[in-house]
């Protein structure tokens, strides 16, 4: 079952490609992370699936209808980076007004507990509530109607530890729920942390998708590294380790091995070294990170 299926998804401003023949599915019941850097076209595509924006060619579904269909409304909750809000309103009556266009909705004091708004800020005018509490409340008006399918644009930016926690568990919660989650994000350890599902974008296009395991290399996701003197037989060595290991050596003695890095691999590798005579220095194991992918895939880093 595919919760959102976009594809070939073009739009341009001026004659910039924002979006640039891009195509993801998102399963239902799943979070997935589009993850880019700035630009790259994913608050975007966000904003077609939302039905906020047209796209100049392609096609995006959501939930088996067109975005722009008024029947999804209740279906589908929207945290946007910004806007939306009466600045005058205070944050609990903006919640208690968004609940009451729903059949079902949550519980509004309870929902601002669990984002962290209690006290004075759930009593505050929006346009008072410091950047991180107005995304807070964002957060909160985009579940409160039980949606099926949520979007949360950068949910986290600029958030501190404790409410980028909270926002993490409640993301969980809603997994857990059953809701299918789509959010973006260029924070590594977040869509790592969330994701079941990332969509890797850069310059409007998908680079890569799959789950962070997979991205990272399926089970091969670490290096080991040392330095040894001398030139080593790297074919003996990986006749010691799992098929589909890798070694490679690099100017200066550093040999970089790489595999699926657990205990038994590091226990081959070095009594491989002991066996051979070889002093193996500087040891180091490493794992492959969602940022290493995105550098192998573009080419460039993805923290601005
Ligand atoms: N209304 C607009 N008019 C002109 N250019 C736009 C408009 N909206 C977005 N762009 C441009 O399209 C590109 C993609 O922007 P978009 O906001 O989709 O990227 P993003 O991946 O969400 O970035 P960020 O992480 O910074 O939010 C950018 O170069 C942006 O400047």
């Amino acid at each position: 079952m595919l919760a959102v299926e976009v594809v070939d998804l073009v739009k341009t401003y001026g004659r910039a490609r924002a979006v640039d023949g891009l195509s993801f599915e998102v399963p239902a019941g799943k979070v997935t992370a589009l993850l880019g850097p700035n630009g790259a076209g994913k608050t975007t595509t966000v904003e077609i699936c939302e039905g906020f924006r047209r796209a100049d060619a392609g096609t995006a579904r959501v939930l088996g209808a067109d975005p722009r269909d008024p029947r999804l409304r209740p279906r589908v909750g929207v945290m946007l980076q910004s806007g939306g809000m009466y600045p005058g309103a205070k944050a609990d009556e903006m919640l208690r007004l968004v609940a009451a266009h729903h059949a079902h909705p949550l519980d509004p004091d309870a929902l601002l507990a669990r984002v962290g708004l209690v006290g004075a800020p759930a009593r505050t005018p929006f346009r008072r509530l410091s950047g991180g509490q107005k995304q807070l409340l964002s957060l909160a008006m985009a579940v409160v109607g039980r949606p099926e399918l949520v979007f949360l644009d950068e949910p986290t930016a600029g958030l501190d530890v404790r409410a980028r926690h909270d926002t993490w568990d409640l993301v969980e919660q809603l997994r857990s729920a059953g809701v299918t989650v789509v959010l973006t994000t260029h924070a590594m350890d977040e869509a790592e942390k969330l994701a079941d599902q990332v969509v890797i974008i850069n310059r409007g296009r998908v680079v890569a998708a799959g789950a962070p395991i997979e991205l990272k290399g399926g089970g091969a996701d670490g290096e080991l590294r040392f330095r040894a003197p001398g030139r080593l037989d790297l074919g003996q060595l990986l006749t010691a380790l799992p098929v589909g290991s890798r070694a490679v050596e690099r100017a200066g003695g550093h040999y970089i091995v790489s595999g699926t890095v657990d205990a038994a691999f590091v226990a081959a590798v070095m009594a491989w070294c002991a066996n051979n005579g070889v002093p193996a220095t500087d040891v180091r194991v490493e794992q492959r990170s969602l940022e290493d992918v995105f550098v192998d895939l573009t080419g460039s880093e993805l923290t601005p």
